[in-house]
């Protein structure tokens, strides 16, 4: 059972992770290659050969299918040279490893975890972020040379939302545009660009105006929404309908300090969830999960799913249930901790965007015409992007025999 993460804190990637700081010795003996004390299996070695009849040049996709050639494929011959190893394997075939290559390979998980999933060290907070929230400003975002998207990015991936400033508002276009940057917009079935006011046209309280506790969105769908972005256009005639954030993983870091019981239970107990208001539909995920996901293989925090309003089965026996709602209550009672709040009037002109796998949302009710736009990203989506802008193709396509 892997430990708990107590934090999902990791160290920034060091320089290590340049190529001209591999110095990683590559042996070959008894037709075994080796690099820093561990043995490549010669099938995994001939799997990820990296030539060009053995991976697509333009698509990056394998090209061979490793289970046409013998599991005993044994090396003829090798030679090293400054930034690698030529192997001549026994059925005539020639592959080149960079020392680099075989390096990652041999790194520990977590090692390997930090460009596959784009970590980075999250800055958790609390109310006090209201003081200098993580902020970028549109024209820093919109042109394409520009360095506003990695810092927006960057933003996200350490403190789990930021701001965009100055965006045009007459319309929503520019907010689209804003986020197309990104990714594409992920639709659903409230529609792909979503503008919207409380007149129930999706049945969702999302389109009332009373109000909602924190919670993430999508947890209905096996792969929730990733980032989320609210842009209030305008709020007429009525006040109210403050936005409220939550950094869920600084709360959950809260709930392992003060109860790992209650931690362990809401890391472990899958829950359900449901979509069912809009006629015709009830989307749930394809299996439960727990309020806590943590990485298999590192143990890092990777997602919070919390919504009470759309929480359908708690997959234990009922007369069990008792233990998931104590453990619950003691999340719930964190996460509405003052100090863990940070509550924000948008205003027209001022996107926030945050990451829907750890930033808990809500708003207070409202009264009058309340118009909000934008989008979802998808998780994968918005992660490769950092990742590209975060390491370069090289590092990352290097890393997936790694990663
Ligand atoms: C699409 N738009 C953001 C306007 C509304 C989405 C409703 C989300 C739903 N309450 C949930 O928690 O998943
Ligand atoms: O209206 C708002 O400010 C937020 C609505 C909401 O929570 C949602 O769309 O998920």
């Amino acid at each position: 059972m892997l430990s708990l993460a107590r934090r999902s804190t990791i160290r920034k990637p060091s320089r290590s992770l340049q190529s001209s700081d591999v110095d990683t010795v590559i042996t070959v003996e008894d037709n075994v290659v080796k690099a820093r004390g561990v043995e490549f299996p010669n099938i995994w070695l001939r799997d990820n050969c990296q030539c060009s009849s053995c991976v697509h040049d333009a698509t990056r996709q394998r090209l061979i299918d490793i289970f046409e050639i013998p599991q005993d494929i044994s090396i003829r011959s090798s030679e090293a040279d400054a930034g690698g190893i030529n192997i001549e394997w026994s059925d005539g075939h020639k592959s080149y490893y960079k020392n680099k290559f075989l390096h990652n390979a041999t790194g520990t998980f977590r090692e390997r975890a930090i460009v596959r999933q784009g970590l980075r060290s999250p800055s958790l907070w609390g109310s006090e972020i209201k003081d200098n929230p993580p902020t970028v400003s549109y024209e820093d975002v919109i042109h394409e040379d520009s360095h506003g998207l990695y810092t927006l990015l960057s933003n996200i991936r350490t403190h789990g939302f930021t701001f965009i400033d100055s965006v045009p508002h007459t319309t929503s276009t520019p907010t689209e545009s804003l986020l197309t940057r990104i990714s594409f917009i992920r639709p659903t079935h409230y529609g792909a660009f979503y503008d919207f006011t409380a007149d129930l046209s999706s049945k969702d309280m999302a389109y009332t105006s009373v109000s909602l506790p924190a919670h993430t969105d999508t947890t209905y769908f096996s792969d929730p929404a990733g980032l989320q972005a609210f842009h209030l256009l305008s709020h007429t005639h009525g006040t109210g309908g403050a936005s409220l954030l939550v950094d869920g993983f600084k709360a959950a870091r809260d709930l392992y300090d003060e109860d790992p019981d209650a931690y362990r239970i809401l890391s472990t107990v899958n829950v359900h969830a449901h979509a069912s208001g809009n006629d015709g539909i009830s989307i749930q995920p394809y299996r439960g999960f727990p309020v806590l996901s943590h990485d298999a293989a590192t143990g890092f925090r990777v997602q919070v799913r919390w919504n009470t309003a759309d929480r359908a089965a708690i997959e234990l026996p009922v007369s069990e249930t008792g233990a998931w709602y104590s453990a619950a209550r003691k999340f719930d009672a964190v996460l509405k901790r003052q100090q863990n709040e940070y509550w924000e009037q948008l205003t027209p002109g001022r996107v926030l965007l945050f990451d829907n796998w750890r930033v808990l949302h809500g708003r207070s009710a409202f009264t009058g015409k309340r118009r909000i736009c934008g989008a979802y990203v998808n998780r994968d989506d918005w992660v490769s992007r950092w990742k590209m802008a975060r390491w370069g193709q090289e590092e990352v396509l290097g890393r997936l025999a790694a990663g």
